[in-house]
């Protein structure tokens, strides 16, 4: 059996990875047209940074797993063919803002129907709309010049969060294969069960129809960000009131109908999925005439935007109402640790609002570079996902210095905020850090990491999300 997978990005590189590397008996090639792109998955230097992966990649890579631009052979020899390809958000036209962009994923099965001279299984991997595999159909077969060739579709939606990818994958909750409820829907969900099954034990392989497999997906993730925007919410009343979130999360959390996960109040969650795929579901609703469903899912997204602009004001109002030409140092730019990947990452509007009120940022982030960090800083919102969109260099481009060490990036700053939970920044050497900095010196805690009695006792002026506030910055909101 071949398989091929069309994207080799975040999901269809360590997905594929996982499968041949489990699957010895399978060849297993990951294309793109991104010819970069799998040059660095050829390469010593993955294109992603996973914990993990590099051990699996080396393992199958030449044996049973390869890399290739040759789009059009390893599509026309697959048995299997996955598409991974990004499904982002519209950016122009009718649903820009909210509905997905399918632009890639039609190309991928355009170029499907056309190569195809045997019958092929074909897996929406891509994080799509429910319905998406009736249009698929529809241009696969219209496209595809012999008609003895058939194409069955399915839906095997991903579920791995970055920075565990390989631990999610070796190890999954569950794996979900949606496919029709005919004869040869359930053929083919039975062969991709059987890839499946060289290590997930079957008891967790869901099988559902195809429409119920495509929501479960969007339904996963707006779930998934509720949980964190709900408590974030609540991480504005602890302030309001002088309750702290991390003992209300916890209290909650031992209730086991509500569980400990995902309750960690945080400066707002970021990464390419959850904000696009509320979209999405959003728009979905809007198109079926389920206003209020709508409106209930789109409130996820707008208490996160609200965290983000309520932790920058906090900052300004905290320094005084005045942040212009101030030095701040922002810790972490990474939408979350153990990744490199900044896309949606909140340290993005964090970054603009304290720019728009003219500061002046010093950027360190172990694992993100600085040409990204100014990429970032510099596209619209919905742009990132967009690969043939270029930036335009930011107007205060000059206000952002990346910094190699956090030590340096702090020296002179007024303030320090922590943006991603880094495990290196809570070992830092506070106190050197303070010495550096002007005073008073603030810490902004974006993710509660921080020990917040050491850093009070060393002189440091301390707002934590959802925490007490520092009378000092009571002074400034009474
Ligand atoms: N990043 C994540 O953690 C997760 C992402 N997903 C979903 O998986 C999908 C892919 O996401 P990522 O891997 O993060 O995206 P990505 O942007 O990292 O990778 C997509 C790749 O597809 C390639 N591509 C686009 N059109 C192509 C074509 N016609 N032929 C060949 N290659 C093509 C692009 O060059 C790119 O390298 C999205 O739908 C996303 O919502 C689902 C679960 C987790
Ligand atoms: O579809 C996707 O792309 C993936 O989206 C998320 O995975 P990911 O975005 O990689 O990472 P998460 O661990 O979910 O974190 C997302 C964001 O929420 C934040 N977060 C997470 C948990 C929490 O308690 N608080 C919080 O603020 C993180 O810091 C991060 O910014 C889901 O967890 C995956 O199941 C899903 O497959």
């Amino acid at each position: 059996m071949k398989i091929t997978c069309i994207g080799a990005g975040y999901v269809g590189g360590p997905t594929m990875a996982m499968i041949a590397y489990k699957c010895p008996d399978i060849q297993v090639v990951v294309v793109d047209i991104n010819a970069a792109r799998i040059a660095a998955w050829n390469s010593e230097e993955l294109p992603i940074y996973e914990p993990g992966l590099f051990e699996v990649v080396k393992e199958a890579r030449g044996r049973n797993l390869f890399f290739s631009t040759d789009t059009q052979k390893h599509v026309a020899e697959g048995d299997i063919i996955f598409v991974s390809v990004n499904t982002p958000t519209k950016t122009r036209g009718v649903g820009a803002g909210k509905a997905a962009d399918l632009t890639y994923w039609e190309g991928a099965a355009r170029l499907i129907a056309s190569v195809s001279t045997t019958s092929k299984i074909v897996v929406e991997k891509s994080t799509v709309p429910v319905k998406t595999a009736e249009a698929i159909e529809k241009v696969l077969r219209r496209n595809c010049a012999d008609p003895n060739v058939a194409f069955e579709i399915l839906s095997n939606p991903e579920f791995l969060a970055e920075g565990t990818a390989m631990e999610d994958l070796a190890k999954p909750d569950r794996v979900l294969i949606g496919g029709k409820e005919t004869e040869s829907g359930q053929r083919a969900i039975g062969v991709l069960k059987s890839v499946y099954e060289h290590w997930i034990p079957t008891e967790r392989i869901l099988c559902a129809n195809l429409w119920s497999a495509e929501l479960s997906k969007l339904t996963a993730n707006a779930f998934l960000a509720q949980r964190i925007s709900s408590i974030n919410s609540i991480s504005a009343l602890c302030e309001a009131t002088g309750a702290d979130v991390q003992q209300v999360a916890h209290s909650i959390g031992t209730d086991s109908r509500i569980g400990p996960k995902f309750l960690n109040s945080s400066v707002g969650f970021g990464g390419s999925c959850f904000q696009k795929d509320i979209l999405n579901l959003v728009y979905i609703c809007e198109t079926v005439g389920l206003k209020t469903v709508a409106d209930y899912w789109h409130s996820v997204v707008h208490i996160n935007d609200y965290q983000k602009q309520r932790f920058v004001e906090r900052m300004i109002d905290a320094m005084f109402n005045t942040i212009s030409g101030k030095k701040i140092a922002v810790l972490g730019f990474a939408f979350k640790k153990d990744t490199g990947d900044t896309r949606e990452t909140p340290a993005i509007d964090v970054c603009k609002g304290l720019l728009a009120d003219n500061a002046k940022i010093n950027i360190y982030d172990p694992k993100v570079t600085e040409a990204q960090i100014h990429n970032d800083l510099s596209l619209g919102k919905f742009m990132w996902d967009h690969p043939t969109t270029g930036g335009t260099a930011s107007p205060r481009q000059n206000a952002v210095s990346v910094f190699k060490d956090a030590y340096e990036a702090c020296k002179d700053s007024h303030a320090l905020a922590v943006l991603t939970e880094w495990d290196e920044f809570k070992g830092l050497n506070y106190q050197k850090i303070y010495d550096s900095m002007m005073k008073p010196a603030f810490v902004f805690d974006g993710r509660n990491i921080l020990d917040h009695a050491k850093l009070r006792e060393i002189g440091f002026i301390v707002y934590a999300l959802g925490k007490p506030l520092d009378p000092f910055l009571q002074r400034n909101y009474s």
